[in-house]
């Protein structure tokens, strides 16, 4: 075999063994492998991206709805998510899904769940509405509170982002199956500045106090702003270092990522440095949290400490 032939099967992780056991205990009850979960997953991100972007063409003429929490919601939001909803529960595995649209019925018994699906169908409704291209679809399988699994797709960039805890990370294009390529996230070199996600919406105050304790450490930080859960991808993809996030969000809006960047290699952690736990409390807020590339550094202790 060729060097590259063997690398690049070195690489496809997910045609390998599943060695994440709570996955692999879940699939069993389903007659499923990682394989063919990744392929029908890939699959409903395929559908649900071209519905996206198809709401996103006649975005200017969709009706806009405020939520509770002041949050958008837009006929796209509603369409993704019964899509979504109904195609996860058809699934062999039979799990109960948590969705950012779900209403207070179908989600009554969620503390009684082991694993469900958490999602959100449209992540980043006000970057969909101005046109910034920076929305995502947002997957993830929680199983005794953790996040195992996590797609991220970006319909814009015609990618799905993809990892499971233990096994790896890969981005897929739309349309092209199984044949991805894997990602893993990488290690801050000093003195290069470091890199700082948020959000060009979040507070100002807000950014500058966690610039300005990343400062303190790491002398130059560059801010870069990204919408919704794009961020965790950048975490990913190298185009930044860390995603600490304080303004408010839900569980819907993490889960994904943490799977996803912890799957790359990188960090997920609370403000304590723990991992986070999903559908666990009565709010579905979620807490602030830390997504970074590089795991060797406690951004937890840098950011949070005496906060
Ligand atoms: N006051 C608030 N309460 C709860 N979540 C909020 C919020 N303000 C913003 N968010 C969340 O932040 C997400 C956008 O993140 P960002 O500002 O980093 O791009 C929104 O996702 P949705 O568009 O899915 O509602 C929304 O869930
Ligand atoms: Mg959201």
């Amino acid at each position: 075999m060729l060097i590259h032939q063997v690398l690049v099967s070195m690489l496809m992780w997910w045609s390998e063994q599943n060695s994440n056991i709570q996955l692999q205990t879940l699939l069993a009850h389903g007659d499923m492998t990682q394989q063919t979960l990744l392929s029908d997953l890939l699959g409903l991100m395929d559908e649900a991206s071209a519905i996206a972007r198809e709401y996103y063409r006649k975005a200017d003429e969709l009706d806009v709805i405020k939520k509770g929490d002041s949050t958008p919601l837009t006929e796209a939001d509603t369409a993704l998510h019964h899509l979504i909803t109904g195609h996860l529960r058809s699934m062999a595995i039979g799990l109960p899904v948590l969705s950012e649209e779900s209403n207070l019925e179908e989600i009554a018994t969620r503390h009684s769940w082991k694993a469900c699906w958490i999602i959100d169908p449209l992540d980043g409704t006000k970057e969909f509405i101005e046109k910034t291209d920076q929305f995502t679809i947002n997957v993830s399988l929680v199983i005794d509170g953790r996040a195992e699994l996590g797609i991220i797709s970006i319909p814009c960039l015609h990618e799905h982002w993809v990892g499971i805890v233990g096994n790896g990370a890969a981005i897929f294009s739309e349309g092209k199956g199984l044949s991805g390529r894997a990602v893993k996230t990488q290690s801050y070199i000093p003195p290069n500045p470091l890199v700082m996600l948020a959000s060009h919406r979040h507070a100002p105050k807000r950014v500058e106090a966690l610039m300005s304790s990343l400062t303190r450490s790491f002398g130059e930080v560059h801010r870069l702003n990204s919408g919704s859960a794009v961020k965790f991808c950048d975490v990913v993809s190298g185009a930044a270092d860390v995603y600490p996030r304080t303004s408010p969000c839900s569980e819907w809006d993490v889960a994904a990522g943490d799977a996803l960047v912890r799957a790359a290699g990188g960090s997920v952690t609370d403000r304590e440095g723990h991992q986070i736990l999903y559908n666990q409390r009565e709010s579905l807020l979620a807490q602030p949290f830390v997504a970074a590339a590089d795991p060797m550094i406690d951004f937890a202790q840098i950011i949070f400490a005496g906060r």
